[in-house]
């Protein structure tokens, strides 16, 4: 029976978990620097070649003891940010241990906790890495204090190290075949094995990475998707060393890649049971939770005879990114779309520049916004993601909108000034606990005033200390609004906002003004108005230009000036034609730029 050892690295953002990942890799493969970056820029140069896109998120490494012991450690990668803790619980599911990696000068943050409380719920073994001891302002006595009152961990295995230098990567290694356990399962027993991520591949088709948990797997096996029933023939497989090395047969306890032999993308395949056809198991492993999306926009292809690529390409994205959500949606101003959820701002731009990076397709996308209930006179109710599809008045009885509670870890210096940013968030305190150095505390704020700007702001007054961790909480009555914009007199749908009735004035004038200043001038004055209810309740005009740029072109040089009006022509292509006003892009944008401009 082969050793082997499954964990994932759960961290902080920046406290080492990509330095650390690339030591264990040297470390065990025994290379020097010079050859892992040659190893593994090398892959990267022949997957770029065949135009297929690396996803080495999973890497097997070879790891021999003093006694001459061989170990197989499966680690898989999680990323660190806040909008995609799920992908971390992903990870999870398919390991037995964690290394909980925590940079000494910063100490714990409040991801470190999230991450933590998902390893303690999967009942996975935690090894503390105090890492970063090289640094002058390290103080790992500190932050073992920290693990042992906040996070309510043992600590007497606890690694210090320098992902850096090296320093005690060797202990880690040992430890972490001592302590995390060997994975259970049965090569025996049917085949079951869990889809832990999927991609496409331009030329292999639908790759897969899964973890198996009993039997085995082999090239040209047939299998079946226990809960959509779909049948697959294995065409190949192997395991990433973090090359994509082929193998004949997987083994349960392994994690690897598997290819499908399918190009067509007709399911969502991550958090699936995969069992033999032959030799069936019909029990399904814990799937993951799916998570439901926090903002919603609209995103229109710029060109619109590009919609059936733009829906191809979304489909492509969605079959490794099962919290994105998408709906066919169309919009009088920007034709046809869809509207799409996501788990935050960050998800949103991601999936935006994948669209145009790998897939060519530039979108428009509309203002982000949360989720609202609707609770109409006829006590139905109504679960509204766009502003624009916001019911008539006098057929509401109560508009709910949502809230989030919001946990934060801060040094003792900031507490005063997050609290005010809290309360202008329309938040409200729960808990306020003091630590030695540092203060956690929980608030509840309507989601609508977090998804903006809030990390950042935290950020900026913290000088980037305080961390945040937010989750949906429940939905509350509230004075809501709904705030249409009019260009030239013409509604654009894709512009509406809902606000509260409080910053609803404020807000309006602040976003005429940014149009104002993002839109050019025409040869005839434009007005940009906000209504509510079809009441203007804010507006501003765009003065008229003539704007000839032929004027200087005195004396008739007839070539100059058609290249000229090629040039004036070209600049109006990367404008939307609304009515007969050019409506640049930014615009559909512009709520991003009243918040910068408060
Ligand atoms: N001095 C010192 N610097 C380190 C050590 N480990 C990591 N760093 C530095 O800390 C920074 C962040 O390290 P990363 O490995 O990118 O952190 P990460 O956790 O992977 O970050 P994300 O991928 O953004 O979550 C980099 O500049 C590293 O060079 C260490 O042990 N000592």
């Amino acid at each position: 029976m082969k050793n082997i050892r499954n964990f994932s690295i759960i961290a902080h953002i920046d406290h080492g978990k990509t330095t650390l990942s690339d030591r264990l890799i040297q470390k065990c493969n025994g290379l020097t620097k010079r050859e892992m970056f040659n190893q593994v820029l090398d892959s990267m140069d022949l997957e770029r070649e065949r135009g297929i896109t690396i996803k080495a998120q999973s890497v097997t490494l070879k790891y021999i003891d003093k006694n001459k012991k061989i170990f197989f450690l499966n680690f898989i990668d999680t990323p660190g940010h806040v909008n995609f803790s799920h992908e971390v619980f992903r990870s999870l599911s398919a390991c037995e241990g964690v290394l909980l990696v925590i940079d000494t000068t910063q100490g714990i943050e409040a991801q470190t906790i999230a991450h933590c409380n998902y390893a303690q719920k999967l009942n996975l073994t935690i090894l503390p890495v105090l890492n970063k001891i090289d640094l002058p302002n390290s103080n790992p006595k500190k932050v073992l204090e920290d693990i042992k009152n906040i996070i309510k961990i043992p600590i007497q295995d606890a690694v210090q190290c320098s992902a850096k230098t090296g320093q005690g990567i060797s202990e880690l290694l040992k430890k972490i075949v001592q302590i995390i356990p060997q994975p259970s399962g049965n090569v025996q027993n049917s085949l079951q094995a869990l889809i832990i991520d999927s991609w496409f591949d331009k030329y292999f088709g639908i790759v897969s990475l899964i973890r198996i948990k009993n039997g085995s797997l082999k090239k040209k096996d047939k299998i079946l998707i226990i809960r959509t029933k779909k049948i697959y023939i294995i065409e190949n497989l192997g395991i990433f060393t973090p090359k994509r090395m082929p193998k004949d047969k997987l083994y349960n306890g392994e994690v690897g890649w598997i290819i499908f032999g399918s190009k067509k993308i007709d399911t969502t395949l991550v958090g699936e049971t995969i069992t033999s056809y032959k030799n069936p198991s019909n029990t399904l492993l814990p799937k993951f939770k799916k998570i439901k999306p926090k903002i919603y926009a609209g995103l229109f292809p710029f060109e619109p005879k590009k919609y059936i690529l733009f829906r191809d390409a979304l489909n492509k994205l969605k079959l490794n990114d099962i919290s994105l959500f998408t709906e066919p949606d169309n919009s009088k101003i920007l034709g046809f779309g869809f509207r799409c959820g996501f788990l935050g701002l960050l998800h949103m731009e991601i999936v935006q520049s994948r669209l145009e990076r790998e897939y060519n397709i530039k979108v428009i996308s509309t203002a982000p916004t949360v989720i609202y209930e609707i609770l109409l006179k006829n006590n139905q109710i109504l679960l509204l993601d766009n502003p624009s599809k916001f019911p008539k008045l006098d057929t509401i009885k109560e508009i709910r909108e949502p809230l989030a509670i919001c946990h934060i870890l801060t040094p003792i210096k900031y507490v005063g000034e997050i609290i005010k940013i809290c309360i202008q968030k329309r938040g409200t305190q729960q808990k306020i606990i003091y630590h030695d150095t540092c203060v956690s505390m929980s608030y509840i704020i309507p989601l609508s005033e977090i998804i903006l700007d809030f990390f950042d702001q935290l950020k900026t007054i913290s000088s980037g200390y305080a961390s945040l961790e937010y989750k949906f909480k429940k939905f509350k009555k509230s004075d809501l609004v709904k705030i249409d914009i009019l260009i030239n007199h013409i509604k654009i749908d894709s512009l509406s906002m809902i606000q509260h009735k409080k910053n609803a004035l404020k807000n309006s004038k602040k976003i005429i003004e940014v149009i104002k200043k993002i839109m050019p001038r025409h040869q005839f004055n434009i007005p940009i108005q906000a209504s509510i209810s079809n009441t203007i309740i804010a507006r501003t005009t765009i003065k008229q230009l003539r704007k000839n740029v032929i004027e200087k072109c005195y004396g008739g040089d007839i070539s100059r000036k058609k290249k000229l009006l090629k040039q004036q022509k070209k600049g109006k292509k990367k404008m939307k034609q609304i009515g007969n006003v050019n409506i640049p892009q930014e615009v559909f944008f512009s709520i991003f730029q009243m918040n910068k401009n408060k």
